[in-house]
């Protein structure tokens, strides 16, 4: 109950702002906005500040009405209300949500105070508007769209000068208001800087429920989550920006509205208006360290930001194929998930436009091609593409892994099935893979023995784990990878003709990248994936040296594009790299090739430094191939005898041309000369391609 003196000298300050006898504090903005929303109060919505009964309460059904309308909004905020109201009950604050017209929908009470809250109003279904109360927190703030502390007497109705409330808008994408967050208390001190920490807090929480529920809201969309600092990004959201398949803007959370989006009132259209690459660039980092941040620079500032891609929500096969397809250029026509794969060569893009009719019919899919050439990359994009994207895929390297262990990987085995077993047994990969893709790769490495029970895995549906009596049903999808040639594993009897078939239901050749026809873009593409990854992207490839790495016939193909580029981008000093930065191997070769092309005098890179003991160096090789030649009798044979050591090695070069009476240099350049690459390119001491 206010007293009448009290309510008295409230009218008078009232009236005196009111009727434009000024005030003192007027000089502070936050006070103009009170003194606004006083002028409002009284002249158009006619309130009586003097009045002292409780604020308006709306009916059981008219509250229901208010929660059904923002239901999905109410389940996400709930979290944020709840967090609020126990970090401030033991500061006494009740908290409160309200919707668009002020009625609150969602009210968390300080429990022993509860009687004190609900006698002066406090509870679900008051209208705390500005039409109806006048100026208070949540009014105002659904007014002016703005964070608002109304502290006791700057309340327009007499009722309410005792309280303080701390009030913050939620707003939808399109700025529209949809629900306040209030915290208020009954009794706080004079001092309006006493409410300051609870008014941040209050801000802080509403923009984790907006933030939130732009999320949800974006959700069907390709969204980038931005911030300032990567070790950030998996906990809190500065910005998120959503964008269709065009690269085109959708909207994005407040702040990437309002800082980011419009630029000097301008709004920007594309992605490719917004940051210093386009849509294609972004898709291809995020496909390269998928869930790992990525830098992004911002074009008309400059700024840095690190990003994370979000893919939309699954969408229906028949959504995905009507929805436009991406990008600018020339994988602009390549379905989702193959974009990052087509970039222009023909024999790829034929290869996926076959591929994503066969990628929902359980066609088992046989992927060919040299070592490096992208087959598993391209096997994931087949997932990817498919109803199974959301299951499991599981790769098993054939080759990598010693025979006897190919059969407990792949089948699994039941507890105590053989000595050295772990207690619980093990899945094996094929139930690993139940629903989803198992990619098998180097299957002209699969033991005869495991082919048949393949095989039979493949025709039943169904895998006997080792040591199990039952079979186990199974689903899944089958795509192996090989560089072997299979018909003649088949004629030499080492490989079933019965699973030869069983697995080629639709069969692509990978082309080697020396016979791409955008080698040029896949060369850009990985310098952009390494420069972002390093966080160096003002690093540039020199034209010469360009030139030079198109010359070179990557016996590795892809992944030594990559390994050679991340070496390069390691080593530069400053913005730009050039063929001195490049691996041994690839300066030698490209320096003898870019012979061939016609460069300008003054532009004639240095000779490469031989790095060969000259004796091995001048010693004629019987192997000596020229670019694109192909392997004679004698290459084959020494070949398949390196690779059958290796194989046997599991890779270990050191050991392998000791065995075979080599030196470790001669060994690494017949590997080079005879295109060999070991399946998974290893890094150290023993490493099967030497830098430097
Ligand atoms: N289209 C591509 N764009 C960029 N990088 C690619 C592309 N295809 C493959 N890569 C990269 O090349 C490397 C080798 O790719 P992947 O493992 O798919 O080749 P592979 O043919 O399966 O090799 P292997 O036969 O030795 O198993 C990986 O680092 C991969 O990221």
């Amino acid at each position: 109950m206010r007293h009448g003196r009290e309510i008295a000298d409230h009218v008078g300050r009232v009236m005196n702002i009111v009727e434009g006898r000024g005030h003192p504090l007027l000089s502070d903005p936050h006070h103009e906005r009170v003194a606004r929303s006083w002028k409002r109060s009284l002249n158009k919505h006619s309130i009586d500040p003097s009045l002292s009964s409780v604020p308006k309460v709306v009916t059981a059904y008219e509250l229901r009405e208010h929660r059904d309308r923002i239901e999905t909004f109410m389940r996400i905020a709930r979290e944020g209300v709840e967090r609020l109201h126990n970090e401030l009950l033991p500061a006494n604050y009740c908290v409160l949500l309200t919707d668009a017209a002020g009625v609150t929908v969602d009210y968390r009470a300080v429990p022993h105070l509860e009687r004190e809250f609900k006698d002066e109003g406090f509870r679900a279904g008051t209208c705390w508007s500005e039409e109806s109360e006048g100026t208070c927190g949540v009014g105002t703030t659904l007014i002016d769209r703005q964070p608002t502390l109304i502290h006791r007497g700057e309340h327009f109705r007499s009722h309410n000068t005792q309280f303080t409330c701390s009030s913050a808008p939620i707003l939808g994408l399109q700025d529209e208001p949809i629900a306040v967050l209030d915290a208020s208390a009954l009794f706080s001190p004079d001092a309006r800087e006493s409410q300051l920490l609870v008014f941040r807090m209050v801000c802080d929480k509403a923009r984790l429920i907006e933030d939130a529920y732009a999320h949800y809201s974006l959700r069907n969309h390709w969204t980038l989550q931005l911030g300032q600092v990567a070790e950030f990004m998996p906990v809190e959201t500065d910005y998120l920006i959503a964008f269709d398949d065009d690269g085109r803007i959708i909207g994005g959370n407040r702040r990437a509205r309002n800082e980011l989006i419009t630029h000097n009132g301008r709004r920007a259209e594309f992605l490719h208006d917004l940051f210093e690459c386009s849509a294609n660039d972004i898709m291809v980092s995020a496909h390269a360290s998928p869930g790992t941040p990525f830098p992004l620079r911002m074009l008309a500032t400059g700024r840095r930001l690190f990003a994370v891609l979000r893919a939309p929500n699954a969408r229906s096969p028949a959504q995905v194929t009507q929805s436009k397809p991406v990008l600018t250029e020339e994988n602009a026509t390549a379905p989702r998930g193959f974009r990052h794969l087509a970039l222009g060569d023909p024999r790829v893009k034929s290869n996926v436009q076959c591929a994503v009719k066969v990628a929902n019919r359980d066609i088992p899919v046989m992927l060919l091609g040299e070592t490096g050439t992208g087959k598993e990359a391209f096997a994931r994009a087949i997932h990817d593409y498919s109803e199974r994207a959301k299951q499991p895929f599981v790769a098993l390297n054939c080759a990598a892994i010693p025979e006897s262990l190919i059969e407990s990987e792949l089948f699994g085995y039941r507890d105590g099935a053989f000595t050295g077993a772990r207690s619980k047994g093990a899945k094996g990969k094929i139930l690993q893979s139940d629903g989803g893709t198992l990619f098998l790769d180097e299957i002209g490495d699969m033991p005869l023995s495991l082919q048949s029970r393949l095989l039979r895995v493949l025709a039943e549906g169904e895998v006997v784990p080792l040591g199990a009596e039952q079979p186990t049903p199974v689903n899944l999808h089958v795509i192996c990878a090989t560089h072997q040639d299979l018909p003649e594993l088949v004629r030499q009897g080492r490989f079933r003709e019965d699973l030869f078939y069983r697995l080629n239901g639709a069969s692509f050749m990978l082309p080697p990248l020396r016979n791409r026809e955008d080698k040029r873009e896949l060369i850009q593409l990985v310098m952009r994936e390494e420069c972002a990854a390093m966080g160096r992207e003002e690093l540039r490839i020199a034209e010469d040296t360009m030139n030079r790495l198109l010359a070179y016939d990557w016996p590795g193909n892809i992944r030594q594009l990559r390994h050679a580029i991340r070496y390069a981008c390691a080593i530069a000093d400053g913005n730009q790299v050039a063929i001195e930065h490049f691996p041994q191997e690839l300066r030698g070769s490209a320096a003898s090739q870019a012979r061939a092309l016609p460069q300008p005098a003054q532009q004639q890179p240095p000779a490469a430094a031989p790095s060969l003991p000259r004796s091995v160096a001048a010693a004629p090789d019987p192997c000596e191939l020229r670019d694109g030649e192909p392997l004679n009798e004698a290459c084959l044979q020494l070949r398949q005898k390196m690779l059958d050591a290796l194989r046997r090695n599991h890779w270990r070069v050191t050991e392998t041309a000791r065995q075979l009476g080599m030196s470790r240099a001669t060994f690494y350049r017949k590997m080079a000369r005879l295109r060999i690459v070991a399946p998974n390119y290893l890094d150290g001491e023993d490493s099967v391609v030497g830098h430097g």
